[in-house]
């Protein structure tokens, strides 16, 4: 079972007097498989904050089904699984980090463990801030609390409209890595993000959303063509023929080759190859696009 399921999904937004109204999303189709890291990318205006609303049943759509972790997004029992951090996140100024989760989690309606929170605060990176009021953070630390709020009570869907817009690139190295905790432990995670490099890291399959329209979706090898291509370096002195026999083929520099693995088990079984006949592994990157260029390619199609 997919962990979220669209058919067919229009939203136009309506306009007063009757007139035409604006079309943001222009049927959608989208599987996004239980359990998978799933990146929404495109530019500006695309409809990522419409569809993101639409699957949370904030949005009501036009037309099309939109199933969520099984169910109706409307369903509370189903909203009960979601963690959600939206785009623009509304917080009460005058409170402090704890008590705001405290209220987030009677509001999820979760059994009150002040414990549990402060950890969860600590996770995010906001021990130091415990004491402030939260009027007096900066935007990062609203985007961690944002996020501590989203992961509370072990969500099995989370939602995430831009979760590190605004943090500083140490904390987006802290904020990747409670992501990639999340996902291992089983969660599935729905990312919109307009920091590609982030999408890259964090997400193993992606949707290019444009004027309303997905124009291309997959797994991010397949996206990236020439994703079956990795480019290796081996330290001087490698055994050039026992490489070659391996699958390896010279690049041109001393040391560098290129070798096809269709997955992450053919790739290590060449390497194993190389290292049995004595080459040392320095250096190993994916010789594909960057999703930069995926994204510009796919919107070149579309114009
Ligand atoms: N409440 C609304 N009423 C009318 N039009 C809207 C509303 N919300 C969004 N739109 C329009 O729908 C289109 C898609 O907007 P949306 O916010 O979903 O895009 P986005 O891909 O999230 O953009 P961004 O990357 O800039 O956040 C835009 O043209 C926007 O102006």
């Amino acid at each position: 079972m997919p962990a979220i399921e669209v058919i067919g999904l229009r939203k136009t937004y309506r306009r007063a007097f009757g007139r035409r109204g604006h079309e943001a999303l222009r049927g959608v189709d989208l599987s996004v498989p239980e359990g998978s890291a799933f990146g929404l990318i495109g530019p500006n205006g695309a409809g990522k904050t419409t569809f993101i609303k639409s699957i949370l049943g904030i949005v009501q759509p036009s037309e099309g089904t939109v199933r969520v972790l099984g169910g109706s997004p409307e369903d509370p029992r189903i909203r009960a699984r979601i963690g959600y951090l939206p785009e623009r996140l509304h917080l009460p100024g005058s409170w402090k980090a704890p008590a705001f989760l405290a209220t987030v989690a009677r509001l999820k309606e979760l059994k009150p463990d002040p414990a549990a929170n402060l950890r969860l605060l600590e996770r995010v990176g906001l021990t130091d801030a415990l004491g402030r009021k939260i009027g007096g953070y900066s935007k990062g630390m609203r985007q961690r609390l944002g996020l501590a709020a989203a992961l509370l009570g072990n969500p099995a869907l989370l939602i995430l409209d831009e979760p590190t817009d605004g943090i500083d690139p140490m904390g987006r190295v802290e904020v990747r890595r409670i992501l990639q905790e999340e996902v291992q432990r089983g969660t599935t995670l729905f990312l919109n993000s307009h920091l590609l490099a982030e999408t890259e890291r964090v997400c193993d399959r992606v949707a290019i959303l444009a004027e309303g329209k997905v124009l291309r979706e997959g797994r991010l090898e397949e996206l990236s063509r020439g994703g079956a291509r990795w480019a290796v370096r081996f330290a001087p002195g490698a055994d050039a023929g026992a490489l070659a026999s391996a699958g390896f083929t010279a690049a041109g520099t001393e040391g560098q080759y290129h070798v096809e693995a269709a997955d992450v088990a053919g790739l290590n079984a060449a390497l194993d190859k190389a290292r049995a006949a004595g080459a040392l592994l320095v250096e190993l990157k994916r010789d594909g696009q960057d999703l930069e260029a995926v994204l510009a390619s796919a919107m070149g199609v579309a114009a």
